[in-house]
């Protein structure tokens, strides 16, 4: 295995979950599996609860904004099986809620739902949050040498904690200094990654954010961010020139301190 050295700039590494820290399958087959589940169920027992009601507000004002660029989520037919308002209401929010994740979006709206409702599943134990093998070893090292090591992912931080609060390798909170997902800004977006620095409180070019995903690379880096681009199995094929570009990261074991103290 190729080792990769850790650019002796670098003292905070950033790092994705999704394709990063974790199996792409983990989310594909059991997370967004237990939404579709219990969507329904979940909104008709918290409908009345502020957090709810938040929630819904917030799917409310992305629906608005997606009918005024024209990526409006189609209307079913009214179902009979419906009768009152609140029932209408909670439909619409399905609808709503299952639309944007066949199309694999990654709004906040939709994310802080999910992490609302991951929250018993973690608490019950009927889900635990993998984590490749190499990354706890990885991250405790880069802590050893006195790196700061923060999460930017889309899923909302509630549900970023709920996943290393309740992993399978126990609690892993203790590995972070923070923190950061979508209200800072799209991960696609350079100004979220200057953003970003500014609130850890360093420049740019101090910090290596590692992510599967090349657009997300390319925005850091456009940024003055370090950047890894982890290909892990069932992650996104990339171009050759993608593979030239950037480093390419099978394992966090191969990152390794060279003419450091
Ligand atoms: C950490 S929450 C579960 C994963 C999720 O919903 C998600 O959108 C992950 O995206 P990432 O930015 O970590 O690739
Ligand atoms: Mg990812």
């Amino acid at each position: 295995m190729v080792t990769i050295t850790i650019p002796e700039n670098v003292s905070v590494f950033l790092l994705d979950i999704e394709g990063t820290t974790t199996p792409i399958t983990f989310v594909k087959d059991i997370l967004f599996p237990y939404i579709k589940e219990h969507l329904e169920d979940y909104l008709s027992a918290h409908w009345e609860e502020d957090e709810c009601k938040q929630d819904v507000h917030l799917l409310k004002k992305q629906a608005e904004e997606d009918l005024k660029q024209n990526r409006a989520c189609p209307v079913h037919a009214v179902d009979q099986t419906v009768h009152t308002d609140e029932e209408k209401a909670i439909r619409e929010v399905v609808d709503n809620v299952l639309w944007q994740m066949a199309a694999e979006r990654k709004t906040t709206a939709l994310k802080q739902l999910q992490g609302h409702m991951w929250r018993a599943a973690y608490a019950t134990g009927r889900i635990k949050g993998e984590v490749y093998q190499d990354v706890v070893p990885a991250i405790r090292q880069w802590r050893r040498h006195g790196l700061k090591v923060y999460i930017y992912s889309s899923g909302s931080i509630e549900a970023q904690k709920l996943l290393f609060g309740y992993s399978v390798e126990g609690d892993l909170l203790d590995l972070f200094d923070g923190h950061f997902d979508t209200t800072i800004g799209a991960k696609v977006e350079s100004k979220s990654y200057e953003t970003i620095a500014e609130r850890i409180g360093c420049s740019p070019e101090e910090i290596m954010f590692l992510t599967d995903v090349t657009r997300e690379a390319k925005a850091a880096e456009d940024a003055g961010l370090n950047v890894g681009v982890v290909v892990r199995p069932g992650n996104m094929e990339l171009t050759e020139e993608e593979r030239s570009h950037y480093r390419i990261i099978m394992t966090f074991s191969q990152l390794e301190f060279s003419g450091r103290a």
